[in-house]
């Protein structure tokens, strides 16, 4: 069986559009883990300091096991700490050019707050060193 892939990376970087691209061309199955949730409200409260829900990950660890039981799926999130290791074939993090991600992220309408947490997770390479120690 083709087991899952995952796509991790910092907003902003091109998970959606390459996900997508990546599964038309393919015909892997793709999933939004942030649509995902959104459409359960997968959500266990809600972060003020970074304007946006916090995502209940153990109903997201089950509702996508489900959701990728079959294999053959390419699943965008920008972490992927909290889902168990074995589930996944390959996991690919993004990046991109830090002036470009900054001027994608302004264009999002954040926060100045936000876009500066953002940023600086880039720049330290958190998800990624995140995704080589998972
Ligand atoms: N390879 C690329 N070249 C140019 N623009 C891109 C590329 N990938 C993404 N973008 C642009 O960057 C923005 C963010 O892309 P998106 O896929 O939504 O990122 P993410 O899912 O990581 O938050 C979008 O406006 C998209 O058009």
């Amino acid at each position: 069986m083709l087991l899952p892939n995952i796509l991790p990376g910092t907003p902003g970087v091109g998970k959606t559009i390459l996900g997508e691209e990546l599964a038309s061309r393919s015909g892997l199955k793709y999933i939004n883990v942030g649509n995902l949730a959104q459409e359960g409200q997968l959500y266990n409260g809600y972060n003020e300091e970074y304007d946006c829900p916090i995502l209940d990950e153990d109903r997201v660890v089950v509702e996508l096991k489900n959701q990728i039981r079959e294999g053959g799926t390419i699943v965008d999130y920008h972490g992927c700490d909290f889902f168990p290791e074995r589930w996944f074939h390959v996991v690919f993090v993004l990046r991109t050019d830090n002036s470009v991600l900054y001027k994608r992220l302004e264009t999002r309408g954040y926060g100045e707050k936000k876009l500066k947490g953002i940023m600086q997770c880039e720049i330290f390479q958190v998800l990624y060193e995140e995704a080589v120690a998972s």
